[in-house]
């Protein structure tokens, strides 16, 4: 399908002026490719990312964002591509362009028995910051990350998402130019997931650049001035919220959730002609309709006459999910 934008980043820059994005380049990642044996985990990756802007890789789980990211950070080698990070050249033993780089992974790796502030100044001191400078920047660094009241407890008294923030703390410590976060909210509470966006958001007034991995379109679009799209280890398309959505067409999504015949329901909807595809995500059928509020009833008589025992109908206008769906013809959700 070749509805991707990928190939024109310029032409789908969020406003702002082009002369002043070239300057502010801080990420620069050009055709990378990474292979493992028989699997091409990412094949042929390039974006850009601004100084200030937040960008976003969105897809499903295995669709080489992790792999993308390890060799932005200089962690992987790729088989082909290259990165530069604030006009440095990223290489295996690239500590200059490292060094502009905060990579907050998704794993935790913080001390659980050691307070906030003695995790942050600990790695703090890694990272080779002493004295009066440690001291400023450790207590910058818990305000940004809402954990200045919690300071001293140790962090195996934390929440989830107080812990995850402590995570990402630590990348901050060094002010890096282009902060990494791997899909930081996995395995939390939405309560938790909320304050560690709420960090995130806080990160703008830093204005540095950040790169998001996520499968959570809701996060992308929250936080995320761009988005690409990634699947199969491809960019399937790049741009604004809204850029996005208008490669859809503006069609809208009904999911159809219920039992007995699933595969005749969705053999019977398929025939009409509002609907142009249909999708089944375990027991829903997801459908992508020209005109939902008069395609409905029809939809419906349709796919309970072929035997399908209806338990929920939802209707949504088109958003990232419908995107993805358009691009791929998968489904984002797991
Ligand atoms: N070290 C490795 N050896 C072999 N295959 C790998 C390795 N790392 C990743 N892969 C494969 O490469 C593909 C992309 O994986 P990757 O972890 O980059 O995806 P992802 O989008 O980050 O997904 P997830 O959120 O599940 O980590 C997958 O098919 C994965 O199984």
């Amino acid at each position: 399908m070749n509805l991707s934008v990928t190939g024109e980043p310029e032409a789908l820059r969020s406003g702002r002026g082009e002369g002043a994005n070239v300057a502010e380049k801080v990420l620069g990642a050009q055709g990378l490719v990474k292979r493992f044996g028989p699997v091409t985990a990412v094949d042929g990756v390039s974006f850009e990312i601004a100084a200030g802007e937040t960008f976003g890789l969105l897809g499903p789980n295995g669709a080489g964002k992790t792999t993308t990211i390890s060799m932005v950070a200089g962690l992987l080698v790729p088989d082909a591509g290259s990165v530069t990070v604030a006009g440095v050249p990223m290489g295996g033993s690239s500590v200059e362009a490292k060094r502009h780089i905060g990579l907050v992974p998704q794993d935790l790796a913080i001390y659980p028995d050691l307070s906030a502030r003695a995790n942050l100044e600990y790695f703090g001191r890694l990272q080779g910051l002493r004295g009066s400078t440690l001291r400023q920047r450790t207590a910058e660094v818990l305000e940004l990350i809402g954990l200045a009241d919690r300071a001293k407890e140790p962090s195996k008294k934390f929440s989830g998402g107080m812990k995850r923030r402590l995570n990402i703390g630590v990348g901050l410590l060094h002010r890096p130019t282009l902060l990494i976060l791997d899909e930081p909210t996995v395995g939390v509470d939405p309560q938790s997931r909320n304050s560690i966006l709420e960090s995130i958001e806080a990160l703008s007034v830093e204005g540095m650049a950040v790169l998001y991995t996520t499968h959570y379109m809701e996060e992308a679009e929250r936080l995320c001035d761009r988005i690409a799209i990634i699947d199969d280890g491809r960019l399937q398309a790049e741009g604004t919220r809204d850029q996005l959505i208008e490669l859809t067409g503006g069609v809208d999504t009904i999911r159809l959730t219920g039992s007995g015949s699933l595969d005749a329901g969705a053999a019977a909807v398929e025939q009409m002609p509002a609907v142009r595809r249909v999708v089944r995500d375990h027991g829903t059928l997801v459908l992508t309709v020209s005109n939902a509020p008069t395609a409905i009833a029809p939809i419906v008589n349709a796919a309970t006459g072929a035997g399908l025992s209806l338990a929920d109908v939802e209707i949504s206008r088109p958003d990232l999910e419908s995107v993805f769906l358009h691009l791929t013809g998968k489904a984002l959700r797991d």
